[in-house]
């Protein structure tokens, strides 16, 4: 019973071995990096890809040596390199948490060999997010300053709660991060000031208020302030504040962990496989 109403070419096909397809090749990019390390790890623990390269910057000291064992781990079989145009010419996709110029540059090198280029890199400037658009006309560019679907999540409540209040609530975003980091606001914070500008129907660049200091004057009516905190480890510690007279509403997203960003990234790079050239973010993969 099982074979009735076979066609003969099917019947043939069954004895045909099955070629399965190569594993989409993953390059990392700042490998030595704390997240470049994450990414490493995600992509040697995933078996829906395979890591081609552990890209570090040129003259980096882990030149040469295997990622795993720079890494403090057991060899892996990938030699780091600091040659990107040979690395990123074998990739299907880059996983890049680097920094803003060193992002524009593997764009280049990842529209040449169509590959998805990943940017979790933050600190862009608007001109250099300009200079991002050329790459993106060859091959996917998914960018996103967080990439973790708890922030994404929180990133689509600011939107419909800022659209709820309406402007006689104050917005107010405040983010704390390790001592090591060297742009601010964070690329989350900015995330979520534009999704709570966009629920008020307008854009951050128009709503945002400078870092203040010094005799700054009462608070802008509908303006959106950001304030930093800078130290030790921390992850990544995120609140967005609405305030009104006689009371709050406060969203939190607080990271523990790193590997969290780089899960979304690789999901990303996989999401990004059969899609066309154009720029995207993690709202795009995860259909928010
Ligand atoms: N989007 C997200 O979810 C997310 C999460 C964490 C960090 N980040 C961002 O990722 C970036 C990196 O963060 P980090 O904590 O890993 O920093 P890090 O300083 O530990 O690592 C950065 C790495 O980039 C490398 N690099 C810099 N310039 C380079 C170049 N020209 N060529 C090759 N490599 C180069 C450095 O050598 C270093 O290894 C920052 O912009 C940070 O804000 C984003
Ligand atoms: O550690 C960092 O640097 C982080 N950067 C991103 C940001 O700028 O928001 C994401 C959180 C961690």
């Amino acid at each position: 019973m099982g074979n009735q109403g076979t066609a003969p070419a099917e019947e043939a096909g069954r004895d045909q071995p099955q070629i399965a397809a190569p594993l989409p090749g993953v390059v990392v990019t700042g490998a030595s990096g704390r997240m470049g390390q994450m990414l490493v790890r995600a992509v040697l623990d995933s078996d829906a890809c395979r890591l081609v390269a552990a890209l570090v910057r040129p003259g980096h000291p882990w030149v040469g040596m295997d990622v795993g064992a720079a890494m403090g781990g057991v060899p892996v079989g990938v030699p780091v390199t600091d040659d990107a145009v040979s690395a990123i010419a074998r990739a299907q996709a880059i996983l890049d948490f680097t920094a803003p110029e060193a992002s524009l540059a593997t764009a280049t090198l990842a529209a040449q060999a169509r590959a998805v280029h990943v940017i979790g890199t933050t600190g862009f400037t608007a001109e250099q997010l300009a200079r991002l658009r050329p790459a993106a006309r060859h091959a996917p560019i998914i960018r996103a300053g967080n990439m973790s679907l708890g922030v994404n999540l929180l990133a689509a409540l600011t939107r419909k709660v800022a659209a709820a209040l309406g402007t006689a609530w104050d917005i107010e975003i405040v983010e704390a991060h390790h001592r090591m980091k060297v742009d601010a606001p964070s690329g989350t914070a900015l995330m979520l000031g534009e999704a709570a500008a966009e629920g008020r129907g307008d854009s951050l660049a128009d709503l945002r208020t400078p870092a203040r200091d010094g005799m700054t004057g009462a608070r802008a009516a509908g303006s959106i302030g950001f304030a930093s905190v800078r130290g030790g480890d921390v992850v990544g510690e995120h609140d967005v504040i609405f305030a009104t007279e006689g009371e709050r509403v406060v969203l939190r997203h607080l990271a523990t962990d790193r590997a969290i960003f780089a899960r979304g990234a690789l999901r990303a790079a996989l999401w990004g496989q059969d899609k066309g050239p154009g720029e995207y973010d993690v709202a795009d993969v995860l259909g928010i």
